[in-house]
């Protein structure tokens, strides 16, 4: 399965979702960014559909973070367009942002206000009427097993309690699209599978989730579509079960994508071997 394989899909995608009549979640064309010589995003071409649960994977400096950054409005690309349920990024801010949710990397905090009070001025800060914030905030805390820290000051939270408490002020204004960069790091098991849950009922009501993500078995236990990149490109994408391909796990056609299973540490580190001084 190379590169081309995974246009193909894309185009495929694109108007097999035309066609049923509703946009794709999301419409990449010709999208880059560079930051200095350094090419993060090399010209990606991406549809993705909606109502999935989509995993977006890649090696460390692959260009992830850039992408989603451009895509929720975040970052301003050099080149290219991206339309989010059929409105652009750029030109189109208020559509858009109303339609998302995104739960960015190393995400800013209010740090001295109270993960209840956080989440009473994000509901308001998105024109939610105040008995409406309150009866989401306390489900949402309920939910997320936060309760208990409602009234505790952000900047006291752990890291787990942070992506939580984020991805709680993501969801309040119950958005079409839920963008998460890396929402399982430095989360612990108990979190991840409340997270989890969270996500999964929010996707079965037809909403979509896209999330970056180093670790493939959670990828593929949770999405129904991946897309993989590489070096600022698009390597494959599309349903799980084809970019997965005669592979037995997503962990080995990722390694085959990137061009990393014969990567061995033999050939090198060869004075590496304390155990054996
Ligand atoms: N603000 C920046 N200034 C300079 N270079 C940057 C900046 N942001 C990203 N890069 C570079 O762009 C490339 C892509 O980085 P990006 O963070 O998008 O990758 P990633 O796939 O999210 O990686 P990781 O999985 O390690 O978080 C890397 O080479 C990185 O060093």
């Amino acid at each position: 399965m190379g590169p081309q394989d995974g246009k193909e899909r894309t185009a495929g995608a694109a108007a097999e979702a035309t066609d049923a009549g509703p946009p794709p979640a999301v419409r990449i064309q010709g999208l880059w960014k560079k930051f200095g010589e350094q090419v993060a995003v090399s010209g990606i071409d991406l549809t993705l559909p909606a109502g999935r649960f989509i995993g977006l994977v890649g090696p460390n400096g692959a260009g992830k973070t850039t992408t989603l950054s451009m895509v929720t409005g975040l970052l301003r690309p050099d080149a290219g367009q991206v339309e989010i349920g059929g409105h652009d990024v750029w030109r189109d801010p208020v559509a858009v942002k109303s339609r998302i949710g995104v739960l960015p990397e190393g995400l800013r905090l209010f740090e001295r206000l109270a993960g209840r009070e956080l989440l009473a001025y994000t509901g308001r800060l998105r024109g939610l009427p105040g008995d409406e914030v309150d009866k989401r905030a306390d489900q949402l805390l309920d939910v997320l097993d936060l309760s208990g820290a409602r009234n505790k000051l952000v900047v006291d939270y752990s890291t787990g309690m942070r992506k939580k408490i984020g991805l709680a002020a993501a969801l309040l204004h119950n958005p079409e699209i839920l963008f998460l960069d890396e929402p399982f790091e430095g989360v612990d098991p108990v979190s991840a599978q409340t997270i989890r849950g969270v996500l999964e009922r929010y996707t079965s009501s037809g909403a979509t989730v896209i999330f970056s993500s180093h670790v493939m078995e959670l990828v593929e236990s949770l999405c129904d579509w991946v897309a993989v990149m590489a070096a600022g490109r698009i390597r494959a994408d599309g349903p799980l079960e084809r970019v997965r391909g005669d592979a037995s796990s997503l962990q080995e056609a990722f390694l085959g994508l990137v061009g990393a299973s014969d990567r061995g540490a033999d050939q090198n580190l060869d004075w590496l071997g304390g155990g054996t001084r």
